[in-house]
């Protein structure tokens, strides 16, 4: 069983993301999504920065980005294929709702960009976290849009960058299992 939401360890045990594209309905109320973005703003952040920040896509608002993504792809691209076109629409347009979380490093201060980077890594982690408390499957992707400066300059500003699209519904088919990392090249006990 995945996303076995029994208590927090077995969640954890059996945690599984959602796979975009097989994201249907239910998804969350508009509120729902609001409140999984503000509890991923629970998130451990050195110097107390919160060095990200969280853009939900209404879904009145997925044309507009399908029509971003395509043309900005097909500025960078003009050869493009109407296939890889199609592939920039049905990105825009999966699953019931979208996050787009940014990382928003403050460059003014001592906190190594590493650092707040890391950090905005695990403010999205929490964002599929919370979706999945909520009884729904997240999944982040990143892919050509989240490197385009143009798709970048749309939810933000330099040197903010795209961490993810963060897509939340229900899963349409059963999850299946992903290679996972081998234990023993996994944990390991320093022996000094
Ligand atoms: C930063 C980041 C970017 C990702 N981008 C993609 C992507 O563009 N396409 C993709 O198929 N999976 C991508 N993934 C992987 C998916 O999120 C994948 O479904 C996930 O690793 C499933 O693992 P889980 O079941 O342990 O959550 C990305 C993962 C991370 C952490």
């Amino acid at each position: 069983m995945f996303n076995d939401l029994s208590s927090p360890l077995a969640h954890l045990s059996t945690r599984r993301s959602g796979k975009p594209r097989d994201l249907a309905a239910p998804g969350p109320s508009p509120e729902q999504l609001r409140e999984i973005a503000l509890l991923a703003g629970r998130t451990p952040d050195h110097g107390k920065l919160a060095p990200w920040r969280f853009v939900i896509v209404p879904n009145d608002r997925r044309d507009a980005l399908a029509a971003l993504l395509v043309a900005a792809y097909r500025e960078e691209r003009p050869e493009a294929k109407r296939a890889e076109l199609d592939a920039m629409e049905q990105f825009a347009r999966q699953a019931p709702a979208l996050i787009v979380a940014l990382s928003s490093p403050r460059t003014e201060s001592h906190i190594p960009l590493w650092e707040q980077e890391l950090s905005a890594g695990a403010a999205t982690m929490n964002l599929v976290h919370a979706a999945h408390a909520m009884g729904f499957a997240a999944g982040w992707l990143t892919g050509w849009p989240a490197f385009s400066d143009r798709v970048r300059d749309a939810f933000g500003a330099a040197p903010e960058r795209i961490a993810g699209f963060v897509f939340i519904g229900t899963p349409a088919r059963a999850l299946e299992e992903r290679p996972r990392p081998d234990p023993a090249r996994l944990v390991s006990t320093w022996e000094g």
